[in-house]
């Protein structure tokens, strides 16, 4: 039951519903999606596509003999709009509706509208590429444009046509978004119709700087408190910015200025928000402030769509974000801060006015917001498609090289992908035809990159899976340490206990283990600077990790304190990431041939050893390794004999 029986007093929250733009057009809208297989929507920020289509689609009994699926880029976002229409459709969370993200899945066999991340009902389609739970998946956000988002387009779009062909029941696409390149869209879903949602609840006042800034850091510093020195407290503030470093030397600043403000300034309670926190701390912004003090979140761009956080009034854009960038010549995937798209801009800004009126500071000029670019440009293009390739073949799909996406990789990417997972051994290419091998499929059933799922499945040969699957959990965790700058020196000596020469990994090990001894005492995770929240993360991921690899029938072992075995083993794994000590003392990326430096927060930044593989590069003012490993240079050919006998020998003429 959805709406209110008849006699019912209206709640307030049916009220609201009723007051969103896209209420005036329900009974048109439902009319257009009943007959259409397809259809593209586009509305305003806030005018209630995600929460209401998926109720007004159930309400009017389309697609009921089966689950509704609408996903969302960000786990965030997909377990937050869960709650909220839970909520409105006054049953629990978990029944009616409910919501699947890594780690966690709230549904039953009662869940009608499913809530999920475009990453895991990817996952899912590998044992059900027809999708015949479904049958309707919404596509929300679809201007994020994220790899798993584009690679769904295309599984959902097959799914559509074979179930058509086979006469199953069919499968009805709906894209959302408020901001999308509709002819692109509309042309790769059969020409589907444009379905444009009028108006806005309320309105958005947007105010650009006079000039440029060159730090948007202090710039955001100084508008926050502007605004809270003159703004009632109860208007809450979001802060977009670029990453959990930055965030957290923010809001550690933002705390220690609230403390000394003069009188009349009310308190304030600085939230961060990125995606490596766990999910019950993400979850805090949501939460209201004690009255009287005002919320101020600094956020990643994970607050950018979807999500309505109630209270925010301002949100300030620094008109920056950090994301990947890939070089199909090197084969290198390089993390770097550079400036969003308008498209962006108009999501972060979109996060006021969601309850009532909002305004928005853009800490850049308007000069500088008409030179962005229009649309952000689709991961697809600008990844390593490794993973994505590997994931294809898993899901059987035939032609993997010509699959179907809505913008085609950039020329050599997908080469660049088929020739990684070969040398990985995922792959073998047989007269021009591409096929998954037995490590191939084993591969592919980690939710990981594929060459840390080769050093999990390696690591029984070097007897250390539990020891790898450690390093690969707290890998996939941004960050278990905490480095406050003013505090540096307390850092240093608390980290010399655990400071390993043999590098990254293995120091980030030595903690671990001592984290595990001390059962995760909060005493000791302060002392030593270890984010205890992020650890407890990492353990959930290790049990994850530990389930697929039961399931491989894996033996599990532990080396001890045989260190020499498991870097041997990330080194068999890790390969296509090593780079080579030169005489001058700098370094260069072995695939690449591209000149590298080790990060000052590397334990190897002093040591320069020979050889090293490292987890990725972040680009800065330098192209900097993070997180390095101390490798052997025999352990690398034995890795891929034929690959490093060529590197080596050309990296040393
Ligand atoms: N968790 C919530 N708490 C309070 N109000 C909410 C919540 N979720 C949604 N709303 C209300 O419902 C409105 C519509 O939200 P909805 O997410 O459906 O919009 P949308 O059109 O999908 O926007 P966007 O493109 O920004 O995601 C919001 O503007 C807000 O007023």
């Amino acid at each position: 039951m959805l709406l209110p029986k008849k006699g019912n007093i209206p709640t307030p929250l049916d009220v609201q519903r009723k007051r969103l733009p896209i209420y005036q057009a329900k009974p048109q809208l439902l009319n257009q999606l009943r007959q259409l297989p397809s259809a593209i929507l586009i509305g305003e920020t806030g005018s209630g596509k995600t929460t209401q289509i998926p109720q007004y689609l159930y309400e009017a009994g389309i697609g009921r003999q089966g689950v509704i699926a609408i996903t969302q880029p960000r786990r965030v976002a997909a377990i937050s709009l869960a709650g909220r229409v839970a909520e409105e459709t006054r049953t629990s969370l978990g029944k009616l509706v409910g919501y699947t993200v890594r780690f966690e899945d709230v549904t039953s066999s009662e869940t009608k509208l499913k809530f999920m991340t475009d990453g895991m009902l990817l996952r899912e389609a590998i044992g059900d590429p027809l999708m015949l739970r479904y049958t309707v998946v919404v596509l929300d956000e679809a201007h994020e444009r994220t790899m798993h988002t584009d690679v769904l387009f295309g599984v959902v779009k097959t799914a559509q046509r074979r179930r058509r062909e086979l006469n199953k029941v069919p499968l009805k696409v709906i894209v959302m978004s408020a901001t999308m390149d509709v002819d692109l869209f509309s042309d790769y879903f059969n020409k589907s119709p444009v379905l444009y949602l009028e108006g806005r609840q309320h309105p958005i006042q947007i105010y650009y700087t006079k000039q440029p800034q060159s730090d948007y850091l202090q710039a955001a510093l100084i508008t926050i408190f502007q605004i809270h020195q003159e703004a009632p407290p109860s208007h809450d503030i979001l802060v977009f910015m670029t990453g959990q470093e930055e965030i957290e030397a923010l809001a550690r600043t933002c705390r220690d200025i609230s403390k000394h403000l003069p009188d009349g300034c009310g308190p304030m309670l600085v939230i961060a928000l990125y995606a490596s926190l766990p999910p019950a701390q993400q979850l805090r912004v949501f939460q209201p402030a004690p009255k009287g003090c005002r919320k101020v979140i600094l956020s990643t761009n994970i607050a950018e769509t979807s999500v309505t956080i109630s209270g925010i009034k301002y949100v300030i854009d620094t008109g920056m974000v950090k994301s990947k960038r890939f070089n199909p010549d090197s084969g290198l995937e390089i993390l770097a801060v550079q400036r969003v798209s308008k498209a962006q801009a108009w999501q972060r800004a979109g996060r006021a006015g969601r309850e009532d009126s909002g305004l928005c500071y853009r800490l850049y000029t308007e000069d500088e917001f008409d030179k962005l670019i229009p649309m952000t440009v689709p991961e697809i293009q600008r990844c390593n498609l490794s993973g994505v390739i590997l994931h294809l073949m898993a899901l059987g799909i035939p032609d993997v090289l010509n699959f179907d996406f809505m913008s085609k990789p950039l020329p050599g990417a997908i080469h660049a992908a088929v020739v990684q997972l070969e040398l990985l051994g995922a792959l073998e290419k047989k007269e021009q035809q591409v096929t998954l091998t037995a490590l191939g499929k084993k591969m592919a059933s980690f939710p990981l990159e594929p060459r840390y799922a080769k050093a999990i499945l390696l690591s029984p040969d070097f007897s250390c899976s539990e020891e790898v699957l450690g390093i690969v959990s707290l890998l996939s965790v941004d960050t278990v340490l905490y480095n406050p700058p003013t505090r540096r020196d307390e850092v240093l000596a608390a980290r010399r206990k655990f400071t390993s020469s043999e590098g990254d990994h293995m120091t980030l090990l030595n903690i671990y283990r001592a984290f595990k001894k001390v059962s995760g005492n909060k005493e000791w995770c302060r002392e030593n600077f270890v984010n205890s929240r992020n650890m407890g993360l990492v353990k959930a991921v290790q049990a994850q990790l530990r389930e697929i690899c039961l399931k491989l029938n894996m033996k599990l072992e532990s080396c001890g304190s045989d260190t020499v075995s498991v870097r041997r083993c990330l080194a068999h794994g890790m390969f296509v990431n090593a780079a080579e000590l030169q005489p001058d003392g700098s370094y260069v990326a072995l695939d690449s041939h591209q000149s590298v430096a080790v990060h000052p927060s590397s334990v190897l930044f002093q040591a320069k050893p020979a050889y090293v593989v490292f987890n990725e590069l972040l680009h800065t003012s330098r192209c900097y390794m993070r997180d390095l490993c101390l490798v052997d240079a025999e352990w690398l050919v034995d890795a891929a004999p034929e690959y490093f006998s060529r590197k080596l020998r050309h990296a040393k003429s």
